[in-house]
């Protein structure tokens, strides 16, 4: 998969219960519409959309589950059962929160590692900061992301890509770095590949019209 991707753009085609586009035949027909403005691989949420997906495009697919619990502030795939959800997929890649919080029922990132590469998958490190990322290439990730910068009440929240982190990560990883989170434009899709991104995700830009529609109705107001 990571050779697919390579100079590529992911899609990030996700709809949580609360959204209006809540719906895996939705979301099928929105990584559809990826894969034919030229997307290389798609990032999905949830058992019922990462099957639909991978039916109607046969992209590959970066597999999350979100789910809170209570005594964690991580949810994307934060416990093993999340992970075996996904193992249930024909997701090749396994993304999972790898911030340095403590895990829900105190779970440990290297078991989960484990058990992804066990079932023969690849294993995608979401964090916020340099040094969790760096963490995340220590323990053995197959490639890591800045999807969670700007989420963690720690890390540097700016409204467009992180450039400077993602310059300063890529000069010393040895793992891509896939760029995530907050790529707004075309812009900055250019601007993080420029900065060193080995491949980049696209999420709400692409697939969340209530929030593209926001963007235009925000000059009204002014
Ligand atoms: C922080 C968090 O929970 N991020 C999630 C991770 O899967 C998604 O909600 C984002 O849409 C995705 O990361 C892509 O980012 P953006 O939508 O900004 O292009």
């Amino acid at each position: 998969m990571l050779e697919k991707v390579k100079g590529k753009l992911i899609v990030s085609c996700q709809a949580l219960e609360d959204e209006p586009l809540h719906s895996s035949f939705i979301m099928g027909r929105m990584a559809l519409a990826a894969k034919q403005g030229g997307a290389a691989g798609i990032r999905a949420q949830s058992k019922e959309d990462i099957d639909e997906i991978i039916k109607v495009t046969g992209l590959p697919v970066i597999g999350i589950v979100k789910r809170n619990y209570k005594d964690s502030e991580i949810y994307i795939t934060p416990t093993r059962k999340e992970v075996e959800e996904l193992l249930a997929t024909g997701s090749e890649m396994i993304a999972l929160d790898a911030t340095l919080r403590d895990r829900p029922n105190g779970e440990k990132i290297e078991d989960l590692l484990k058990l992804i590469h066990d079932n023969g998958r690849l294993a995608m490190a979401d964090c916020s900061t340099y040094e969790e990322v760096l963490h995340a290439e220590k323990l053995g990730f197959d490639c890591v992301s800045t999807t969670l910068c700007g989420y963690t009440p720690y890390s540097e929240n700016l409204p467009g890509p992180n450039l400077e982190l993602i310059r300063k990560l890529s000069s010393v990883l040895h793992v891509p770095l896939i760029a995530e989170g907050k790529i707004n434009t075309p812009q900055d899709l250019k601007a993080v590949f420029e900065a060193g991104a080995y491949s980049a995700v696209v999420g709400g830009a692409i697939t969340r019209p209530q929030n593209i529609t926001a963007k235009f109705t925000e000059v009204l107001n002014r």
